[in-house]
C-alpha cells in the first residue's frame, strides 16, 4: 500500500442550492499503467466565466468517485483496506479538502444518520471498529479493565483556538509544549475543593455503536456554521474526528495524567513566583534608573529551593503517570489498543473571484469577520500542503509550525512510539459548471501533494 493516496470525488450537480444552468464540468479520466489516475478538464460554455483553461492532472489519483457513488461505496474503497492497519495500532489520517459546500462533511460526517448506505466515513468507521471490538471483548469478561470500546474526540479549530465539540464548544488554547508536542488545553478551572484542572479535549469512552452515533451527532450539531462566499451554512472551521480503540485502564491511566498535571500547574507557578520575588526583593533602582543590588537584602535560598523542590517532586509524579500510560500501551494483548483513526474536515477553501458568476443563487454578504477568517482558512490549507509535500519529499525540517492546523496535525502525522501512519486525502469536486475554477484549484492542489507523494514507478509512468 502507498504512504499517501489522494482520492477525488464529484458530488452531483444540486437540485436546490443554485439557479444556475445546470451544466455539468466536462471531464475525461485515464487510467495510467501504474494504475492511477489522471483528470483532463474542460471549461464549460458559460459565457460570463472568466479565468477557465482546459486542465490536465498528472496521474496522481488513486481512484474517482462520481456523482453517483454513495457514501459506502467511498468507504468500501478508502476505508476498509485501512481498519487492517488500525487494528494493528497504527494512526490512519484522512484528509477531506475542497471548496465550499462541494461535499466533505458529507463525506467525513454525514447528514444520514440512520441509512448505513450515507453514513459519514468517520461514523461507518466507528460501526466497523465498534463490531471488532465487541468480537474481542466475547474473551474478556463484561466492565472489566481490558474491554475494548472506542475514544472519541472531536474539536473543531479556528485561529489560534481549538472548541471541544464534545464538551460544550469549550474553547481550548493550541500550544507547543516544552517537549515540542502540540498540546490542545482549556482555560485553568478550579474546583469546588479548591484544586484545578487543566482539560484537554475531552475523550467520550463508547462501548457501543449507539453511543458513538449519539456523541457524533451532538458534536456535529454544536458545528459552527457561517456564510462563506458559496453558501450560507459553510463549516467555517476545520473539523478534526479522532476515534481510538481504547481500554478501561487506559483511559483512566490518562486522566490520572490530567490530574498530575493539573495538581503540577498551581505548585510550578509558585515555583516561578518565590524565584521572581526573591529577586526582585534583591535588587533597588536607583535615582538614575539603573537596578543594583540591594545590600539589606539577601536572598532567601531555602525558600526558593524548597518551593523548586516541591515543584520537581510533581514532575516526577506526572512522569510516573506518562510511564503507566506507555506501560499499558506496550504490555498489552491488544494489539490494536491506541489504533486511531483521525478524519479531517477541512474547512473549504475560498475563491473570492467567483462571487460575480451569472447565475448564482444571491446569498448573505461576507462580514469582514467573515472574509478574515476565509483568508486564515486559506494560509491554514496553504502551510498543510507544504507540510504533506515536505514529508513525501523528505525534506530535513517540516513546516509543522506555520500554522494551528499543521501544529495540531503534527501528533498524527508523526505519532510517537513505535506506530505507523498512512494518511489519504479525499477532493471533494462540485461538478457544477459555475465552479469550474474553484474545483479545478482543488484538484491542482490535489494534484501537487500526489506528485510529490508519488514513488519511482509513479513518477516514470508520469514522465513516460
Ligand atoms: N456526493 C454527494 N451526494 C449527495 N449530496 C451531496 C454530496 N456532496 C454534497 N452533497 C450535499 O451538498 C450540500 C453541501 O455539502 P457539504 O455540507 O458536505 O459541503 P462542504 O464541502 O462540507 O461545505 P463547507 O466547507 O462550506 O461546509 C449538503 O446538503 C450535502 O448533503
Amino acid at each position: 500500500m502507498r504512504p499517501f493516496d489522494v482520492f477525488t470525488r464529484w458530488r452531483p450537480l444540486p437540485s436546490t442550492e443554485s439557479q444556475a444552468p445546470t451544466q455539468e464540468i466536462d471531464r475525461v479520466h485515464t487510467r495510467y499503467p501504474n494504475a492511477l489516475v489522471s483528470t483532463s478538464l474542460t471549461p464549460p460554455l458559460i459565457t460570463k466565466i472568466t479565468h477557465c483553461r482546459p486542465w490536465k492532472s498528472n496521474p496522481v489519483f488513486t481512484h474517482v468517485f462520481e456523482g453517483h457513488d454513495t457514501n459506502k461505496t467511498v468507504f468500501a474503497k478508502v476505508v476498509s483496506p485501512i481498519l487492517p492497519r488500525v487494528l494493528n495500532g497504527e494512526t490512519c489520517n484522512l484528509l477531506a479538502y475542497g471548496h465550499s459546500g462541494s461535499g466533505k462533511s458529507h463525506t467525513i460526517i454525514g447528514y444520514d444518520f440512520e441509512t448505513a448506505d450515507e453514513f459519514g466515513l468517520c461514523l461507518a468507521a466507528a460501526r466497523d471498529l465498534s463490531a471488532e471490538a465487541a468480537r474481542l471483548n466475547e474473551a474478556v469478561e463484561n466492565g472489566s479493565e481490558d474491554e475494548l470500546g472506542i475514544g472519541l474526540r472531536m474539536y473543531e479549530l479556528r485561529g489560534n483556538s481549538a472548541f471541544d465539540l464534545l464538551n460544550s464548544h469549550c474553547k481550548c488554547h493550541i500550544r507547543e509544549g516544552y517537549d515540542g508536542q502540540t498540546h490542545i488545553r482549556g482555560e485553568t478551572e478550579v474546583m469546588s475543593d479548591g484544586r484545578v484542572r487543566v482539560r484537554p479535549i475531552v475523550t467520550k469512552a463508547c462501548w457501543t455503536f449507539d453511543d458513538v452515533r449519539r456523541e457524533l451527532l451532538a458534536g456535529r450539531e454544536l458545528r459552527a456554521t457561517r456564510t462563506s462566499t458559496v453558501h450560507d451554512q459553510s463549516s467555517r472551521t476545520h473539523a478534526v474526528l479522532e476515534i481510538e480503540l481504547v481500554t478501561r485502564a487506559l483511559l483512566d491511566a490518562r486522566d490520572a495524567v490530567i490530574e498530575r498535571q493539573s495538581e503540577l500547574v498551581p505548585v510550578a507557578k509558585r515555583a516561578t513566583d518565590v524565584y521572581l520575588e526573591e529577586n526582585m526583593k534583591a535588587f533597588v533602582r536607583t535615582e538614575d534608573g539603573k537596578y543594583v543590588p540591594n545590600p539589606a537584602y539577601h536572598i532567601d535560598e531555602a525558600r526558593i529551593h524548597e518551593a523548586e523542590a516541591r515543584q520537581a517532586e510533581l514532575e516526577g509524579y506526572v512522569q510516573d503517570a506518562e510511564t503507566h500510560v506507555n506501560e499499558l500501551m506496550q504490555s498489552s494483548s491488544h494489539p490494536c489498543l491506541g489504533g486511531k483513526l483521525v478524519f479531517v474536515d477541512l474547512a473549504g477553501s475560498e475563491y473570492y473571484h467567483e462571487k460575480s458568476i451569472s447565475g448564482s443563487a444571491p446569498r448573505a454578504k461576507q462580514t469582514p469577520q467573515e472574509q478574515r477568517e476565509g483568508r486564515q482558512i486559506n494560509t491554514d490549507l496553504l502551510a498543510l500542503k507544504e507540510v504533506i509535500r515536505a514529508r513525501a519529499l523528505k525534506q530535513p525540517r517540516i513546516p509543522y509550525r506555520s500554522s494551528p492546523l499543521t501544529m495540531v496535525l503534527r501528533g498524527h502525522f508523526e505519532p510517537s512510539g513505535p506506530t505507523n501512519s498512512y494518511t489519504a486525502m479525499i477532493l471533494t469536486a462540485s461538478s457544477e459548471a459555475t465552479q469550474y475554477s474553484a474545483t479545478m484549484n482543488t484538484l491542482k492542489y490535489g494534484n501537487l501533494v500526489g506528485v510529490a507523494g508519488e514513488d519511482k514507478a509513479g513518477a516514470a509512468a508520469r514522465k513516460a
